[in-house]
């Protein structure tokens, strides 16, 4: 018996509630167990496609809000008829241009069931699900931006497996934008070979195209993208695209695209909590090698120790198994420090250099522009202070890199979208603001010089 045989029990007590009793024995009744379970949907299946259809028309919803209300998980029901689990003979090219495309393309480990869910993520989560189970026809283009090592990657990969789980003949591309470029300067540009690049890019069923922020400057490519979306939107292709920050702060990347980006949906990816960092580890732990065991404690403190970058922390969590394994130790606090001492100490003297060399800059130019640190960091809105404190905005994202929203932390807990704003305003000024250009480059020696002491 599935574990979702319970659920369903409990759904069709409720339903034999809020339906009358011919309905409930006609449509409900005879269904007594799950069929399969996977990735998050559970497969029902029902006696004829009249039933089938039924249900999906006028009673899916309803049973998935009773999914929701009666499961831990996030979870989704589905109907299918007899007829359409009877095994059919598939044409064999076609299984495996899926087969291939799924080797070539997706990290098979990338699935919804192995992304865990958060209050950081789970709005992004439910609307994956939701183009996943409808690709073309709930959010297109769907799009998902957050910082770097977030999960933006694993969840739209996650939706091309879905797809591929519940129809192996559909062909998924999944494509980072750097490589995206390669293919047009190689099968384009330089030797012609129309052909070839149509077949990989327009001979398919959904595009997952990663960190589209790369394809910034990138002109000619751009216009060829451009082609390419507009041909696969109009053919009700599915599209998802990933990017560090929302559509409408891309820059060096042409408006028609951005706001054919923004016509879609656009969901972001935050930072997880101490809990769901937590939770992430288990799940990696339990993924990675379930025969190894690490106290609460121990997931505790590594989750403490990684903010801001699940990848980080996955990393070091895969290094401690290995190292235990390969020594064949049990997982103490002590072997925690000596496996993973040397990254922690190198992480700690960089995040505390770069949280001292944070003041810095906002001291720098505090200094420059003759006012308060407490005013450049507080909130007045006086562009005596704005625009001071949005240089000291820009000069750390360029310097160090961190994540935006980290960035806002240092002035008064101000979000990703306003410290964002804030980088590219500068950005764009310096190009045509020369007293402006005078003051950052003055501040840069500055602080160059105060750095080296
Ligand atoms: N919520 C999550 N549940 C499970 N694993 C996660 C989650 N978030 C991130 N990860 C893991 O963290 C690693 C990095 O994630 P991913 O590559 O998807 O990040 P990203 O946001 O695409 O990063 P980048 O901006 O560098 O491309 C992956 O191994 C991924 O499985």
């Amino acid at each position: 018996m599935s574990p979702y045989d319970n659920l369903w029990q409990t759904i069709l007590l409720d339903l034999e509630r809020l339906y009358n009793e011919d309905i409930y024995a006609e449509l409900f009744q005879p269904i007594t167990s799950t069929y399969k379970y996977q990735n998050g949907l559970i497969t029902m299946v029902v006696g004829s496609e009249y039933i089938k259809n039924r249900i999906n028309k006028l009673y899916i919803g309803k049973i998935n809000e009773l999914a929701s209300k009666y499961s831990d998980n996030p979870v989704r029901f589905k109907f299918v008829s007899q007829e359409e689990i009877t095994p059919v003979e598939e044409p064999v090219h076609e299984r495996k241009i899926s087969l291939d495309y799924r080797q070539n393309n997706l990290n098979s480990t990338y699935t919804f069931d192995s992304f865990v869910v958060g209050k950081s993520n789970m709005f992004a989560f439910r609307m994956a699900m939701k183009v996943a189970d409808q690709p073309g026809a709930v959010a297109n283009p769907f799009y998902i931006f957050g910082d770097v090592g977030l999960g933006k990657t694993h969840l739209m990969q996650a939706i091309g497996n879905y797809i591929l789980d519940n129809d192996v003949t559909k062909r998924i591309l999944y494509v980072k934008a750097d490589n995206f470029i390669e293919d047009f300067v190689s099968l384009l540009s330089k030797n012609n070979k129309t052909d070839e690049f149509n077949t990989k890019y327009r001979d398919i069923d959904v595009i997952l195209v990663d960190d589209i922020q790369i394809m910034a400057n990138a002109t000619k490519t751009q216009m060829e993208f451009f082609k390419l979306f507009d041909f696969l939107y109009l053919n009700n292709k599915q599209i998802v695209i990933t990017s560090d920050k929302p559509a409408s702060q891309l820059t060096n990347i042409m408006p028609r695209l951005t706001s054919r980006f923004e016509a879609g949906l656009s969901v972001d990816i935050e930072v997880p909590d101490l809990d769901h960092r937590i939770s992430i580890l288990r799940r990696k732990l339990h993924n990675f090698d379930d025969s190894v065991e690490i106290s609460d404690d121990i997931l505790a403190y590594i989750a403490s120790q990684f903010t801001a970058n699940v990848r980080e922390m996955e990393g070091a969590l895969i290094r401690l198994i290995s190292y235990a394994n390969t020594f064949n130790l049990e997982i103490t606090m002590d072997i925690v420090n000596e496996a993973l001492g040397n990254i922690l100490k190198t992480k700690r003297k960089s995040d505390s250099l770069n949280e001292n060399n944070y003041d810095k800059i906002q001291s720098v130019v505090a200094d420059y522009y003759g006012i308060t640190l407490q005013d450049l960091i507080g909130k007045k809105r006086h562009a005596k202070f704005a625009l001071p404190r949005h240089i000291a905005m820009y000069l750390i994202k360029t310097k160090y890199n961190i994540a935006y929203k980290t960035i806002g932390s240092l002035f008064s807990d101000r979000d990703h979208s306003t410290v964002l704003s804030a980088c590219e305003k500068v950005e764009k000024d310096l190009k045509t603001d020369s007293n402006l250009k005078f003051a950052v480059d003055s501040i840069i020696k500055k602080i160059d010089s105060t750095l080296l002491k």
